[in-house]
């Protein structure tokens, strides 16, 4: 697509952004490793909600949160490669850019793991007790 293609409109458009945020992903998804242990966390922690049959509310909280890890991953990514399309020297700002997007990942996660634990400790310690 030429960058004049912008100025179409309508359901053709909308189906091309599709296409282009699935090329995203699964850039995302083939060449991040912190995404692969994300789908791979996230499959887990599925199983085992099915497994405890979760109800409603917690499938929500659970959702969202996992949902919320991919776009910041994904989002991530997108600092990554823009600040690698400027410089690929060594550039303080450079690194500031990375380090601060990789810190959004990294704040995320802790809740997600504390999230995780408020959702699935009691139930699993209800089996175990
Ligand atoms: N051009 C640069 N200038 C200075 N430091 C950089 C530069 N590129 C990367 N870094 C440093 O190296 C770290 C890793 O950068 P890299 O681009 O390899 O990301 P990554 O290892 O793929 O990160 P992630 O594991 O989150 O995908 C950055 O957080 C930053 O501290």
């Amino acid at each position: 697509m030429g960058l004049s293609d912008r100025n179409q409109k309508g359901f053709r458009r909308l189906l091309r952004s599709f296409v282009f945020a699935t090329h995203g992903l699964k850039h995302v998804v083939k060449y991040e490793q912190n995404m692969q242990i994300h789908v791979g966390c996230s499959l887990l922690v599925i199983a085992l909600a099915w497994w405890l049959q979760f109800p409603l509310m917690h499938w929500m909280i659970l959702l969202l949160v996992i949902g919320g890890m991919f776009s910041l991953e994904i989002m991530n990514t997108a600092i990554e490669r823009t600040v690698d399309l400027y410089t690929k020297e060594f550039h303080p700002l450079a690194k500031r850019a990375k380090d601060v997007a990789a810190a959004a990942v990294f704040v995320y996660g802790v809740f997600a793991v504390v999230i995780g634990l408020l959702l699935f400790g009691p139930p699993l310690l209800d089996l175990l007790l």
